[in-house]
């Protein structure tokens, strides 16, 4: 079987670089076109993969492809690929707010589509994944799909009407952890610790909170509570956060963030 992106950034490195890394495909069986050179040259020179500046190569060579583009080149990209696109292919979506009722109208024929929903700590092979299918794929080949996103990430099959709220709590959901991590970091060098041991202490906080949520099966309440003594320093910490509103401001972006998928 031969694997192929059609856009060669961010999110298909991240992928690629799974993907190959767990022998899921072979460097030789990866393909990718992208219209930027640099783009080709980056993938090309960290994967080993085939690359070509035309998209219809990739569609011609593969069995599953998929579509990295952004969502606003997604309509140019299918117009030119629909008539080299085979009924026996799988087509993968990673873009946000293009429904499978918008992607079967674009292509105009019967084709085989699983829409997910990716992340970029697929890098690490940290990745979670939503993914759903239309009505031509079958069982066999969704389990087959899912192995292939299994080589960066978790997965779950997932309803299309929930997609839009995948976009905003795992999809996007990585920039805004980033932005608490270097908040945290940002107080702890106020308080003198060297910028570099000050990220390095608030991503392994992070990174071993959520191993417990995902580990101990315990509600993420319980585990807060855990950390706060009686008169303690946490619980002074948490009654400002509460005070400054962090639970609705993080409601209220992931709301805008839910919005903008739905208006793509
Ligand atoms: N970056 C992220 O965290 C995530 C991105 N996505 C989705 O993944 C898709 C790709 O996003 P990124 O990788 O972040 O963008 P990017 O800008 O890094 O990569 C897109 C690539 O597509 C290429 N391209 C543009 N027009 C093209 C065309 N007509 N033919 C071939 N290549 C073309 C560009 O040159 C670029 O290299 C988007 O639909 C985005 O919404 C989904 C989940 C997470
Ligand atoms: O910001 C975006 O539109 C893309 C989709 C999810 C993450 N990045």
């Amino acid at each position: 079987m031969k694997l192929g992106f059609i856009g060669c950034g961010n999110m298909a490195g991240a992928m690629m670089g799974g993907i190959i890394k767990n022998n899921i495909f072979k460097s030789e069986d990866v393909y990718g076109s992208d219209v930027f050179e640099p783009s080709r040259e980056r993938v090309k020179n960290m994967y080993g993969i085939h690359v070509s500046d035309n998209n219809v190569d990739v569609v011609d060579a593969v069995d599953v492809l998929v579509l990295a583009v952004k969502p606003q080149y997604y309509e140019s990209v299918i117009t030119q690929i629909k008539d080299h696109v085979r009924a026996d292919q799988l087509i993968i979506t990673i873009a946000p707010g293009k429904t499978l009722s918008w992607l079967a109208e674009k292509f105009g024929k019967d084709v085989k589509i699983v829409r997910t929903m990716p992340n970029t700590p697929a890098l690490v092979g940290e990745g979670m994944t939503g993914a759903t299918p239309n009505e031509f794929v079958t069982e066999a080949e969704l389990k087959y799909v899912c192995e292939i996103l299994s080589g960066f990430s978790k997965v779950e099959v997932i309803s299309e009407k929930l997609m839009d709220t995948v976009v905003a709590v795992s999809g996007s959901s990585p920039a805004y952890v980033f932005m608490f991590i270097e908040a945290m970091a940002d107080a702890a060098v106020e308080q003198g610790m060297p910028r570099a041991q000050a990220y390095k202490f608030a991503a392994q906080a992070v990174m071993g909170s959520a191993k417990m949520v995902l580990e101990t099966g315990k509600h993420p309440g319980e585990l807060k509570d855990m950390v706060c003594s009686p008169a303690g320093t946490t619980i002074k910490a948490v009654r400002v956060l509460e005070k400054e509103g962090l639970r609705s401001a993080v409601i209220e972006a992931m709301d805008a963030c839910v919005d903008a998928a739905k208006g793509m």
